[in-house]
């Protein structure tokens, strides 16, 4: 499924945790412009997949490229917006919504102050997730699923090319769900591609393109949504047997592995 530009392109990805083998072989592409879920039970390894493609947890084997080049030569985060797994927008720190999303400016100007067009493209980010009226709110006063809108705007405000959420709906109320689906359909209006890790397609699956599942560290089924095996926990063993035929296939890939050394995601520009 790969195409000579793809945005984001894993090939037989290993990655281990706590000396544990977490990704087994994983490919992954995701072509400009296009939308793919990442989906699979609790424990499958799909935010452990989307952190070898941010680069905060380096591959032990194969290979992993952003934008058509090789992960550990990647400085373009601008191009890139990241939601990581719900965590606080706060993080202890007595910051207004305002400034959280203008950080997300970051990767594009560095620390200079923000310009004119910065603070626009702060507004406009706000407005798409319906928060404009709390910008000058502290983020700690603020429930959880609207901090995690806030984090989507910080993703959404550097203008990415790609974006990256991981479960972007976890904590966000049905209504604002909805409005985070408008805002998503937006982006892919624009061409923006999008990789999601999700628990149940809901509001976004209209806009989806590919569903990736995976079990146990391996792709268990990559296809159009509803071809897809419910869960990665009780179906699909055929599926499974093949993704392990397929895992040792790519067995030859594991050498170019990612230098660890060069895996300092603080270098990177990103908000992890
Ligand atoms: N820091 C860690 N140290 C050791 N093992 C870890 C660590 N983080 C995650 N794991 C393990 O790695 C596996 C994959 O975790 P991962 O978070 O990628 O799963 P997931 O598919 O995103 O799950 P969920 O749906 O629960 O978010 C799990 O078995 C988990 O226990």
């Amino acid at each position: 499924m790969s195409t000579p530009n793809d945005v984001i392109r894993l090939t037989a990805a290993r990655a281990a945790l706590g000396g544990r083998p977490v990704l087994r072989g994983v490919d992954l592409s995701v072509a400009p412009g296009e939308v793919v879920a990442l989906l699979g039970a609790n424990g499958s390894g799909k935010s452990t997949t989307v952190k070898t493609v941010v680069g905060s947890v380096p591959l032990t084997g194969g290979e992993r490229e952003l934008f058509g080049t090789p992960g550990a030569r990647f400085r373009a985060w601008h191009r890139i917006g990241y939601v990581p797994q719900r965590t606080t927008a706060a993080g202890g720190v007595p910051a207004t919504v305002r400034e959280v999303v203008a950080t997300g400016r970051l990767a594009r100007h560095g620390l200079l102050p923000l310009r004119r067009r910065d603070k626009a493209a702060v507004n406009q980010a706000l407005d798409a997730v319906g928060l404009l009226a709390r910008a000058d709110d502290s983020v700690a006063n603020l429930s959880g699923g609207q901090q995690q809108r806030v984090l989507i705007a910080r993703a959404l405000v550097g203008g990415p090319e790609l974006l990256i959420m991981d479960e972007p709906m976890a904590g966000v109320d049905l209504a604002s769900q909805q409005v985070l689906a408008d805002t998503l359909r937006r982006e892919v209006a624009k061409g923006v591609a999008v990789l999601l890790v999700l628990h149940e397609l809901g509001p976004l699956e209209p806009l989806i393109d590919r569903t990736v599942l995976l079990r146990d560290g391996l792709v268990l089924h990559d296809g159009p949504p509803g071809t897809t095996p419910t869960t990665g926990d009780h179906h699909g063993q055929e599926l499974h047997d093949h993704a392990h035929h397929d895992h040792a296939l790519h067995d030859h890939a594991h050498h170019h592995a990612d230098d660890p050394k060069t895996h300092d995601h603080t270098q990177h520009g990103l908000l992890i």
